[in-house]
């Protein structure tokens, strides 16, 4: 992740709007995989894809997650010229056209395209109450819980302006695979939700609880990438 220096970044006119078509019926499960709550959908078709954008083909939705912190003052991947969210939502999809599966794609350049999302307190969030309500049933490391009929639509702020950069994958195998697409304009949530992420363990049930929070990457330098914005 970077900070995005909104001065440095460069108007790009060539850069379309982003299209999504999520079919909320691909939504399979939540689980808590020791490093975030992740919902995994059914990547099996084109069924829930984006693209335009930045995009030269359509991208298929595999899973989404989020960062955040121990308190609201920090939690983001990315930050606006030094401002940080308490945190970040990510929607993970991969190029189906390059590659016959999401593993694969990892590995590839352009193999995968990440959305960000800010979430910032305030208001309560009506959308995404439905995953935090499901949230104790994945409280500890390696739990899962069925997730039927969700649309991350909801959780997409209706302002279509975003950056964009090629980067890398935040965690290992940190490959130089992800085209990220950052929206401007953050989604509120309320204190509640918040500490409703705040809940869930990086560990296993019967293992000593430490609490899943802090689970950001450190920010990278930009070095020479450009980030393009969609709007002047
Ligand atoms: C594939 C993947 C993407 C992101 S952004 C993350 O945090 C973990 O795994
Ligand atoms: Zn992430």
């Amino acid at each position: 992740p970077i900070n995005i220096q909104w001065r440095d970044s460069v108007y790009d006119p060539h850069l379309k709007p982003l299209k999504i078509h999520y079919d909320p019926t691909t939504c399979l499960y939540i689980w808590n995989n020791g490093y975030s709550f992740q919902v995994e959908f059914d990547d099996s078709a084109d069924k829930s894809v984006i693209m335009g954008g930045p995009l030269e083909n359509h991208y298929r939705l595999k899973q989404f997650h989020f960062h955040w912190g121990a308190i609201n003052e920090w939690g983001s991947e990315h930050m606006v010229d030094s401002k940080v969210y308490p945190a970040e939502l990510h929607l993970v999809h991969w190029n189906p056209v390059t590659s016959t599966s999401f593993e694969e794609a990892i590995m590839e350049n352009n193999g995968l395209v990440v959305i960000g999302v800010f979430l910032k307190l305030g208001a309560h969030h009506a959308g995404l109450q439905k995953l935090v309500d499901a949230l104790p049933a994945v409280k500890h490391k390696d739990t899962i819980v069925e997730f039927d009929v969700f649309d991350p639509s909801c959780l997409m702020p209706s302002c279509p302006d975003y950056w964009t950069y090629d980067g890398s994958l935040t965690t290992p195998p940190l490959t130089e695979s992800v085209t990220w697409i950052i929206k401007k304009t953050p989604i509120e949530v309320d204190q509640n939700q918040l500490e409703e992420f705040r809940m869930l363990l990086f560990t296993s049930a019967g293992e000593e609880e430490k609490r899943m929070v802090d689970n950001f990457r450190p920010l990278q330098p930009l070095m020479n990438r450009t980030v393009r914005s969609s709007f002047r």
